[in-house]
């Protein structure tokens, strides 16, 4: 069976703006010769400081852009070779949820529109199925039916991001891409949306690709850690592998910074959480 999501090999670079006439600027490798795989019903986690190319990846592995060089298969496909109706036809089958859910929800819309969206663009249901829909997805990141009829403002941070999971899970993908989901939210809200995330995940067998910057966050949900800086992988593995056993100064400066006391100082950290 091929990985649910697969990157071989991926660059991407991005022009950088002309300042001279004589001489175009080196362009900016914001993703670099990234290979990675990811199964049904697993974590991915990639924690990489601002900059390192993340959202980069996120984009790439929906396909909104095409590596310059390398394939980004989903289920066996790549993505670069599909056509317009054959990817669009694929697409409820990887989802994404942002950091901000007012980039994903229009403030003007009823919840209920908002999460009904995808339904409607990508698989043209009829409206009484749709809505029954909404409300079974709604139920089932502990929001009330009654909550479709509201707009994004009447909800707290935490609700909003639920709400931005319905909407990501309501074509019931395969695989869901989380960029820095929980990264605007209180910690004690965070938790609760990881909790949900982990029990979506294992209830629907959901491939999770979950993206953030914060280390304990990724840790926290993810079977197998990337750690990428400068757009380049630097250390993967299991996550306790890469949390407690890992050699690359790089990785251990992050766990020093997020206050693994063990990494500063150099020992097993198995006792030290
Ligand atoms: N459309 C673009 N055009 C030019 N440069 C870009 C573009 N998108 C990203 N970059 C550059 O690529 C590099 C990686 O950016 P990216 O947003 O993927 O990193 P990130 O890890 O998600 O950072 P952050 O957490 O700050 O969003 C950065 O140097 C960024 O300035």
């Amino acid at each position: 069976m091929p990985a649910l999501l697969q990157l071989d090999r991926v660059t991407r670079r991005y022009a950088l703006p002309r300042r001279s006439l004589l001489r175009a600027p080196a362009p900016l490798t914001a993703v670099s010769n990234v290979s990675l795989t990811l199964a049904r019903g697993e974590t991915l986690g990639v924690v990489g400081e601002s900059g390192s190319g993340k959202s980069t990846l996120a984009r790439l592995a929906m396909g909104f852009e095409r590596p310059d060089e390398g394939a980004v298969c989903f289920d066996g496909k790549d993505l670069a070779r599909l056509s317009k109706p054959e990817l669009k036809a694929l697409r409820p089958r990887f989802q994404m949820v942002f950091q901000d859910p007012y980039g994903s929800l229009d403030p003007r819309r009823r919840v209920g529109w908002s999460v009904a969206e995808p339904l409607r663009v990508l698989r043209r249901e009829e409206p009484a199925v749709i809505e029954s829909q909404v409300n079974a997805v709604l139920e089932r990141v502990g929001l009330r039916v009654e909550d479709a009829r509201k707009y994004p403002h009447e909800f707290s941070g935490g609700q909003r991001q639920r709400i931005a999971i319905a909407r990501g899970i309501v074509t019931s993908p395969d695989l869901l891409i989380a960029d820095e989901a929980v990264s605007a939210l209180d910690v004690s809200v965070q938790a609760q949306i990881l909790n949900l995330l982990m029990d979506l995940r294992d209830d629907m067998g959901l491939g999770l690709f979950f993206i953030s910057h914060d280390l304990q966050v990724v840790s926290s949900i993810s079977d197998r850690i990337v750690v990428l800086r400068q757009g380049e992988i630097v250390d993967d593995g299991p996550t306790d592998d890469v949390m407690f056993r890992s050699r690359n100064a790089y990785t251990r400066s992050l766990m020093a910074a997020a206050g693994w006391r063990a990494a500063r100082d150099g020992q097993s950290a198995a006792t030290d959480r």
